[in-house]
């Protein structure tokens, strides 16, 4: 089902550059916001070049965030070895992480490929989703206050591409992937279910190429075609589109 009812926002931003300011001030005042309200903010973060940038404009400028009162989770995760630069893990700490004062225990990666070849996505996801439950309030996932999340050209968000099981799941909230057609193949990732129990779920888009998949899902395509149309949050879902990106959308 998609229901067009609810509160999508579309944020137009001129650059690349402005939509990382624009989407890391309104983090910041979501963040103290949730602190202010719950007195702890929730959360995920994307990889991606747009999502990281996103992070590294929240270092520069973080407000009054509270870093000893956040809870960080991750959207998916490709399933590599543990300091592999391509971890979305890495890449965000590198950018901002590692440089505030965060309570190591309060950041929850997702389980990685196993340096003795054990595991699984699967066995990863089914892990991750145990970490999600006991950080819950009813044993599901923890009230998420953001998610952030990317999106490809064919419209994936997480590691949830067009017509696969992934985007197609329905009960589970984390999942593994095995055969990603965009490399690594293996990942874990949070499922649409997950997504959805987010207060607010801001899409950071930019670039020509994202142009059709933005106004497919905005347009009210079908999460299995475009999955990031599947994308909605409790309160809110935002758009954070350049120009190019936003470029096929009407003009209103
Ligand atoms: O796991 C991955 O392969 C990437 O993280 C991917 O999902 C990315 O988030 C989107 O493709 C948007 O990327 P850009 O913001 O760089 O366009």
């Amino acid at each position: 089902m998609h229901d067009t009812s609810q509160n999508v926002r579309v944020r137009r931003c001129e650059t690349g550059d402005d939509v990382a300011r624009a989407a890391a001030a309104a983090f910041v005042e979501a963040v103290v916001a949730a602190q202010h309200a719950r007195g702890r903010a929730s959360v995920v973060l994307t990889g991606g070049g747009t999502g990281i940038a996103v992070l590294d404009a929240v270092l520069r400028a973080p407000g009054g965030i509270d870093w000893s009162a956040v809870d960080v989770y991750f959207g998916d995760e490709r399933y590599l070895p543990p300091g592999d630069p391509e971890r979305n893990e890495v890449q965000a700490r590198a950018a901002l992480l590692d440089h505030v004062p965060l309570d190591p225990a309060r950041v929850h990666a997702m389980p990685t490929l196993d340096e003795a070849g054990a595991g699984s996505p699967d066995s990863a996801a089914r892990t991750y989703e145990e970490v999600l439950a006991a950080n819950s309030p009813d044993g599901t996932t923890p009230e998420f206050d953001v998610h952030l999340l990317g999106m490809g050209g064919e419209g994936h968000i997480n590691s949830l591409f067009p017509h696969t099981d992934a985007v197609r799941e329905q009960d589970r909230f984390v999942v593994g992937v095995e055969d990603s057609p965009k490399p690594p193949a293996a990942r874990v990732t949070l499922t649409l279910p997950a997504i959805r129990r987010a207060r607010q779920v801001w899409l950071l888009v930019t670039g020509a190429a994202k142009a059709e998949a933005v106004a497919a899902a905005v347009g009210g395509a079908a999460p299995v075609d475009v999955p990031a149309a599947g994308a909605r949050g409790r309160e809110q879902t935002v758009w954070f589109l350049d120009a190019e990106a936003a470029a096929a959308l009407p003009a209103d």
